[in-house]
C-alpha cells in the first residue's frame, strides 16, 4: 500500500521537527548541503528488558523515502514564516533548493521481521547531508514505534506458547496512527488478527472478533441474546459469558451452542473478561467438554501482557486464545523506544571519508563510527554472534575477534571457516532509487518467527534473559578508541 497517498492524502515532508529545518537551511547557506555522510539509527536497550527486538516499519520508511518532496503548501507554509524581527526564517531561494530536492541516498536497513540488537543499525542513509538530517525525525518516529510494538507483541506470543493472541487494542490506542501502526506492528509480532478494521483493509491483515458486554446488556436476558447472536452469525458464535453470573454464561452459551448444532454449525467457544481467568477458564472448559464442545475454545480478555499470560499457564488455566489491547498496543511498560540516530561519517572537502564519534561520558552513548555493516553468525542454524565491522577489515580472514562496545574485557573469536554469515543490512535505495520490494506482510510475519527460531531459548526468556553476544571487529573497536581519545584531547592540560 502507498502509506503516505492513502493515510496521510498527501505530503509528509513537514513531519520532522523545525531543527531539522533550520539546520537545512544552515548546511544549505554555508554550502554544506551537498556534502555527503552516512547516518546511523540504532537503539542501545533492548525494550521492556527483553532479550531481543524485533524490527519493524521499513515498508513505512520505504513509502516515506519515495514521497520525500515538499509540495506548494508546505513551501508555502514555511515561506510565512517569521523570525521576531518580521523577516522570513527561510529565504525564498532556500524554498527553491527544497521544491527541487530529489531524494538520492542509499540506504541499506535490516529487514521487519529481523531480530535486532543494541547498537547495531536498523538503518543506514548515505547521502548528502541535508537530505540524510531532513530524514531523520520521520525515520525515528517510525522504527521507534513499530519495533517497539512488534517486540511487545513477540513477547506476548511467545509467553502464548503457540496460542493465537488477536490484538485488540483500537480503543486504548495513542491516536489514530498509533492503532493503526499498532496493529501492522502487532501483527508483525506474531499476532493472530487484529479488531482494527481499518489495519485490516490498508495492510491485509485478518480481523476477528466476538461481541460485547452491551450487545447482552441490550436484551431481556443472556439466553436471548446469544440466541439473537447466532441467528445473526451462525458460523462465528464466540459468546461473552460474564455480564452477570460466567457459570450460568457458560450454561447459557451451552445451550445456544446445541440448537447451533442441531442446524449443523459448530459454536466457536466462549469468552471471559473478567474475574479469575484461571478459575472461571478451568470450570468453562470442563462444562463445555461434558456437554460435548472438546473444540470450543476458551478466549481470555482483560488487561492481558505477556506477564499474566505466563502466570495463567504456569495455574494451567485453560485458555487458548488471549485477546490482548491496551498494553500490547500502548506498550504499557516502556512506552518508547529510545532509538537514535547519528552521524557516522563525513567525506571532507578532499573527497576522504572520515569516521565520527559522539563523546560521552557514559560509555554506552558513543556511537560506532564508519559505513559499517553488520554480519549475524550461525552454526547449525542456531545464531551464535552478531559482528559490526568495516568491510575491509575483515577481507581475507579466517577469524575475527569482537569486542563488546561498552565493556572490553568481553570478547569472542570467532573462526569464519566454521560458521554461516548473513549480512543484516540489505540495499534499500540506491542514488535515490528504489532496489528493494517491501515483502506482503504475511511474509514479514514469517521472517518473524524464521528469525526467532535461530535464537536459544535462553535469550528469549522474558524476565533476565541470558545476553546474546554483540560486537564490534577489533579494528572497528580501535579505530572507534582513538578517535574518542583524539576527540578528547586528552594530551592537553
Ligand atoms: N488467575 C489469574 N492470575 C493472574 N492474573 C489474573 C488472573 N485472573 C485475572 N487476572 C488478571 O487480573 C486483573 C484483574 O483485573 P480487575 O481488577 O479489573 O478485575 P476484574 O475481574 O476484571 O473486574 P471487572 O469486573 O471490573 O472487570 C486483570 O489484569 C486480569 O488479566
Ligand atoms: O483489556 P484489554 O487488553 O485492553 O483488551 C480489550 C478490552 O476491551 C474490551 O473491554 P471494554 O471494557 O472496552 O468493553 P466491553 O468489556 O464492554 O467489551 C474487552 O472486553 C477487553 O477487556
Ligand atoms: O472482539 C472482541 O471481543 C473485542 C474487540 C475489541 C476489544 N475488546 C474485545
Amino acid at each position: 500500500m502507498k502509506i503516505t497517498k492513502d493515510l496521510y492524502q498527501g505530503s509528509l515532508a513537514l513531519l520532522t521537527d523545525f531543527y531539522q529545518l533550520t539546520m537545512a537551511y544552515a548546511y544549505w547557506k554555508s554550502g554544506k548541503s551537498e556534502q555527503e555522510a552516512v547516518f546511523n539509527l540504532f537503539f542501545r536497550k533492548h525494550p521492556f528488558q527483553s532479550g531481543f527486538t524485533i524490527a519493524a516499519g521499513l515498508e513505512y520508511v520505504v513509502d516515506f523515502c519515495n514521497n520525500f518532496t515538499f509540495n506548494e503548501d508546505d513551501l508555502s507554509y514555511l515561506g510565512n514564516m517569521k523570525n521576531s524581527d518580521g523577516s522570513p526564517v527561510f529565504v525564498p531561494d532556500f524554498l527553491d533548493y527544497l521544491k527541487e530536492m530529489k531524494f538520492s541516498c542509499d540506504i541499506d536497513a535490516v529487514e521487519e521481521g529481523t531480530v535486532v540488537f543494541p547498537h547495531t543499525p536498523l538503518i543506514r542513509v548515505k547521502g548528502p547531508l541535508i537530505q540524510c538530517q531532513l530524514l531523520e525525525t520521520a525515520l525515528l518516529n517510525i522504527i521507534n514505534f513499530q519495533t517497539l510494538i512488534a517486540t511487545k507483541a513477540a513477547r506476548v506470543v511467545l509467553a502464548a506458547k503457540g496460542d493465537s493472541v488477536l490484538e485488540f487494542g483500537l480503543r486504548r490506542a495513542q491516536g489514530i496512527d498509533g492503532a493503526l501502526a499498532a496493529s501492522r506492528a502487532s501483527y508483525i509480532g506474531g499476532c493472530s488478527a487484529t479488531s482494527n478494521v481499518m489495519a485490516g483493509k490498508l495492510f491485509g491483515i485478518p480481523v476477528s472478533g466476538t461481541h460485547a458486554h452491551s450487545w447482552i446488556m441490550s436484551f431481556d436476558t443472556e439466553l436471548e441474546a446469544f440466541k439473537a447472536y447466532a441467528d445473526a452469525f451462525p458460523e462465528k458464535c464466540i459468546f461473552l459469558v460474564d455480564t452477570y453470573d460466567t457459570v450460568n454464561g457458560i450454561r447459557n452459551a451451552i445451550e445456544v451452542g446445541k440448537i447451533l448444532r442441531e442446524n449443523g454449525k459448530e459454536m466457536l467457544g466462549v469468552r471471559i473478561d473478567s474475574g479469575d481467568l484461571a478459575y472461571f477458564s478451568n470450570i468453562a472448559r470442563e462444562m463445555l467438554d461434558e456437554a460435548g464442545f472438546p473444540d470450543a475454545k476458551v478466549v481470555a480478555s482483560n488487561d492481558l501482557d505477556e506477564h499474566i499470560i505466563t502466570s495463567l499457564k504456569i495455574q494451567e488455566a485453560s485458555i487458548s486464545v488471549w485477546g490482548v489491547g491496551t498494553k500490547l498496543v500502548t506498550a504499557y511498560d516502556q512506552p518508547a523506544l529510545g532509538a537514535v540516530y547519528k552521524l557516522a561519517a563525513i567525506k571532507n572537502k578532499e573527497g576522504v571519508w572520515e569516521p565520527k564519534v559522539k563523546v560521552s561520558q557514559q560509555s554506552i552513548k558513543i556511537n560506532i563510527p564508519g559505513e559499517h555493516q553488520i554480519s549475524r553468525f550461525l552454526r547449525n542454524g542456531r545464531a551464535v554472534a552478531d559482528m559490526i565491522f568495516l568491510q575491509e577489515d575483515v577481507d581475507n580472514k579466517s577469524s575475527v575477534m569482537i569486542i563488546d562496545p561498552i565493556d572490553s574485557t568481553k570478547r569472542k573469536r570467532l573462526n569464519l571457516g566454521d560458521l554461516e554469515e548473513y549480512k543484516l543490512l540489505k540495499p534499500i535505495f540506491k542514488a535515490g532509487q528504489q532496489v528493494y520490494v517491501c515483502p506482503p506482510i504475511e511474509a514479514i510475519k514469517q521472517n518473524t518467527k524464521d528469525n526467532l527460531q535461530c535464537f536459544d531459548k535462553t535469550h528469549k526468556r522474558l524476565t533476565n534473559p541470558h545476553v546474546y553476544p554483540v560486537g564490534l571487529e577489533e579494528n572497528l573497536y580501535q579505530l572507534r578508541t582513538d578517535l574518542v581519545f583524539k576527540m578528547k584531547n586528552y594530551d592537553q592540560e
